[in-house]
């Protein structure tokens, strides 16, 4: 389906959803507590819908009221389906794995071609030392079998930081202690640091020592009612279209939040954006931005739109060390340079570096978007500061993480429209 967008200024104040990768935690930790709860707000996205029905095949019993989740989770374990289904969502993908480790049954886990063509190395690796198996049984699927047991373990932390997330969720349920240690760089690493701030908050603690982690074995995830907060890697479109087209109040955003994306605030002060805190977010206003080399190999999320800023700032500048954007959605090194190019801009491939010109104002064209919600959320983005009309090629991606994107978008382009 194709999105064609002419806007180009923006006005007014956003509620950004709440975050998909709190939410998911949050819905897992939650089950894994086997009591009852509401988790809220949680945007239903596909991706968290995913994590839903894989719940719910293991057992889990809720049901979906406006904006909560009401969670019964008495039936954890109560295997329903031993074919899970991920859909896109790699966070659901490589969460479950270990948790369906709890139960030394056979799973199988079902998802789309592409999800299943992201890598499961460090898995791999790791069940290789293990008694557990873990084999791909055609291009969709894969299966999985075994039970974890309580030991050291070692894990590259330069894959996805997922694996070490999903890990995690699952060693303070085994009956014993263990340690993790991670080889390698830790990236994504502000992922790991939300994944342990759920866990606590759910009563479940792990110690950390360098690259290493400690967790006590025989603990229990207590029961509760969670609150989701704001999502900096959604505000961040939010935050780059007033910067570069307007004025935006951007609402629901916790200043000292762990998310390893709230880096776009610092970015952004750094490109020189007129940027002011809230009470409860940011208001940012359309200024003339600094070119500048920034480092994304923790915040992979934010690449397409920082490659939108940089392609309209003074001079230009570098994303750097981008090698593990191949693994997402698409390979994100390739569509964000597709991206900036289809629109008439110039961005290259130097190493691992995106290195990326500058100018005024992009031409316009068509994007193809490759399935990835956050390029087409990005080229919405860029569409603001293009001469002519941007044709955003399979805008329906963006239900992955954030169906309402669109709608959102569009009051605050109202005013404009409305003229
Ligand atoms: O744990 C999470 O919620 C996520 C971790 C990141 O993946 P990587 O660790 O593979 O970079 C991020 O890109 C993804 O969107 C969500
Ligand atoms: C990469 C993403 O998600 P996941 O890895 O969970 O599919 C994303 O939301 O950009």
């Amino acid at each position: 389906m194709i999105k064609e967008l002419n806007a180009k200024s923006v006005q007014g104040e956003i509620t950004v959803p709440p975050s998909k990768s709190y939410a998911h935690r949050a819905l897992i930790a939650l089950a894994l507590s086997g009591g009852k709860g509401v988790v809220r707000p949680v945007d239903l996205s596909m991706d968290i819908m995913a994590t839903l029905k894989c719940l719910e095949d293991l057992g889990v019993d809720f049901f979906i009221r406006e904006k909560e989740v009401h969670m019964d989770a008495r039936g954890f374990g109560n295997r329903r389906d031993r074919v899970l289904k991920p859909e896109e969502s790699g966070s659901t993908l490589r969460f479950f794995i270990p948790i369906t480790l709890l139960f030394d049954e056979v799973y199988e886990f079902r998802g789309s071609t592409n999800l299943m063509k992201r890598p499961l190395t460090v898995y791999e690796e790791l069940f290789q030392e293990l008694d557990v198996t873990l084999y791909r049984d055609s291009m969709e699927s894969l299966v999985v079998k075994g039970k974890l047991v309580p030991g050291h373990f070692s894990m590259r932390g330069d894959v996805s930081s997922q694996f070490i997330s999903g890990m995690l969720f699952v060693l303070p349920l085994l009956d014993g202690d263990s340690t993790l240690t991670i080889t390698g760089n830790l990236e994504s690493a502000g992922y790991v640091a939300m994944t342990l701030r759920v866990m606590e908050d759910f009563g479940v603690f792990v110690e950390r020592e360098g690259n290493t982690f400690f967790v006590k074995g025989n603990q229990a995830y207590a029961a509760r009612d969670y609150e989701v907060e704001g999502d900096y890697s959604q505000g961040a479109f939010f935050m780059a279209a007033a910067a570069l087209a307007g004025e935006v109040d951007i609402k629901g955003l916790t200043h000292d939040s762990v998310q390893g994306d709230r880096e776009i605030v610092r970015i952004l002060e750094k490109m020189g954006v007129d940027i002011v805190r809230t009470e409860n977010g940011y208001k940012v206003r359309k200024s003339d931005l600094q070119g500048i080399d920034a480092e994304i190999s923790d915040i992979p999320d934010l690449t397409p739109v920082l490659g939108v800023l940089l392609a309209l700032s003074n001079g230009g500048g570098k994303l750097k060390n981008c090698r593990r954007l191949r693994y997402k959605e698409s390979n994100r090194i390739e569509s964000t340079i597709e991206l900036i190019r289809s629109l008439g801009g110039q961005a290259d491939l130097d190493g691992e570096d995106i290195v990326i010109e500058g100018c005024e104002m992009l031409r316009g064209g068509t994007v193809d978007t490759y399935h990835d919600h956050r390029i087409v959320m990005a080229s919405a983005v860029a569409s603001l500061r293009c001469k002519e009309t941007v044709k955003i090629l399979g805008y329906e991606a963006v239900n992955k993480s954030y169906p309402e994107f669109f709608s959102d978008f569009s009051t605050l382009t109202k005013m404009e429209e409305a003229k």
